[in-house]
């Protein structure tokens, strides 16, 4: 659907929902990141102080990245401790759980009276979300003073939206409402792809060895993991990856928009087309060993030339040394590890026009998270047979395994 309405909605999101390296926005997502991921490890610091058991750790992922994704888009934020918060984030996992398991009805809509209670139990979970999002999050912006001056700067994702309410009277307070509904509801998204990335870890304890000894290398125990640091903990960013590569939907749908051909095959225009990742993310034709779990296929190494003074920790140069002219005598060559980029064959968020708007997001915000809480416990399951993943799948269920968190000393 290219209309204008599309057009504008896509383009409000990439702004805030994807922006680009280096943008003030980009930093933005960082800095709220590493805020919420410090108040998820104080809390998780304080459990494991008072109690030696498994913790149940998947509603507190999923409410640090609700207040992730809301402290971002709507500057705001809620206490875990808030019942309507917590029960809104419980029924935004139920769906994301819901809308990941593939059910008929799904592509035979004639099929929905055989589901009328599933049905009902959506949409029950869906006006509670409606009803939170309304009075805790809109209607608060819209009383705020400063919400009436067009002349500010757009504050942030819901600034930006009620602008288009306010500017555009064809567009509808649903449509808007809906949109934001959407985004946050991404957040489910963000809170069980962490769970998996831990199950990872609980599963093979080396992976989180070596996952330590990077973070270690970098921050030396004595302050939190930024976005900043991402470039330096390549191996932390390939486990995130290798997680999506196992958890890819393999329905991703689209629709020739003109008759094509495709690898010899002929498709004609209004053909559904679905781009089928877990093939692509599973077989061995693109992957050595697919059903190993092994980050390091996502690592690449190459050699920089550097400045021999700058192979020093600090990345300081002196005055001299940068003013003076290059000298290619004192440059020695360096090895970097670094994560492989645009592997024709792995789209977990798909590619062109129709892109996962969102992909930024998760993959900045997950990074935070799961960096920052590998940094300060090692992760064990209570038994290995508990940790039960479906493939091509990125949903857990609601009430899922509890994992030990066992503080580093
Ligand atoms: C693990 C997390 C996620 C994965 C693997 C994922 C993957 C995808 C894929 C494969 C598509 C389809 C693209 C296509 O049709 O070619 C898509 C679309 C989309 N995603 Fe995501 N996504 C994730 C999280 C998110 C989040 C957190 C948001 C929002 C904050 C988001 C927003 C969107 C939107 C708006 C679209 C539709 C784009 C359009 O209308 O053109 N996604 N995503």
């Amino acid at each position: 659907d290219w209309s204008n309405l599309q057009l504008r909605r896509r383009n409000l999101a990439r702004r805030h929902c994807g922006p680009k390296q280096h943008t003030d926005n980009f930093a933005q997502i960082g800095s709220v990141a590493t805020f919420e991921a410090t108040e998820l490890v104080q809390t998780l610091k304080q459990i494991t102080k008072t109690s030696a058991a498994p913790v149940n750790l998947k509603p507190l992922l999923m409410s640090t990245a609700m207040n992730m994704f809301s402290n971002y888009m709507c500057n705001i934020r809620f206490e875990e401790s808030d019942p309507e918060f917590r029960k809104i984030v419980d029924y935004f996992d139920e769906i994301f759980w819901e809308i990941n398991q593939g059910y008929a009805v799904d592509f035979l809509p004639f099929l929905a009276p055989f589901y009328k209670k599933h049905m009902e139990k959506l949409s029950h979970w869906s006006h509670e979300i409606r009803s939170f999002i309304l009075s805790r999050i809109v209607d608060q912006r819209e009383t705020t003073s400063s919400f009436h001056d067009t002349e500010s700067p757009e504050k942030d994702f819901l600034d930006g939206l009620l602008r288009v309410l306010h500017d555009d009277p064809s567009v509808d307070r649903n449509t808007i409402i809906f949109m934001l509904e959407d985004f946050l509801g991404g957040h489910s998204s963000v809170g069980n792809l962490v769970m998996l990335c831990l199950t990872a870890v609980a599963r093979d304890p080396d992976v989180g060895k070596r996952i330590k000894v990077e973070i270690d290398s970098i921050t030396k125990g004595k302050r939190a993991v930024t976005l900043t640091d991402r470039p330096s903990l390549p191996y932390t960013e390939a486990t995130i990856l290798e997680v999506l590569r196992y958890s890819s939907s393999p329905i991703v749908p689209h629709v020739a928009t003109e008759n094509a051909a495709v690898a010899g095959y002929g498709v004609e225009k209004g053909t559904i087309v679905f781009i089928n990742n877990y093939e692509l993310n599973t077989s061995t034709k693109y992957w050595n060993e697919p059903e190993k779990f092994d980050p390091s296929r996502f690592l690449e190494k190459s050699k920089i030339r550097v400045r021999r003074n700058s192979l020093c920790d600090s990345g300081m140069e002196s005055d001299g040394e940068r003013n003076g002219p290059i000298d290619k005598t004192r440059e020695v060559e360096k090895e970097i590890v670094s994560v492989r980029k645009n592997i024709p064959h792995f789209l977990p968020f798909s590619i062109g026009k129709r892109t996962c708007i969102g992909q930024t997001m998760v993959t900045t915000m997950s990074f935070v998270m799961f960096a920052n809480i590998i940094q300060e416990f090692d992760v064990a399951a209570v038994s290995k047979d508990d940790l039960r993943q479906k493939p091509a799948c990125a949903a857990l269920p609601k009430d899922t395994y509890p994992l030990y968190l066992l503080p580093r000393k």
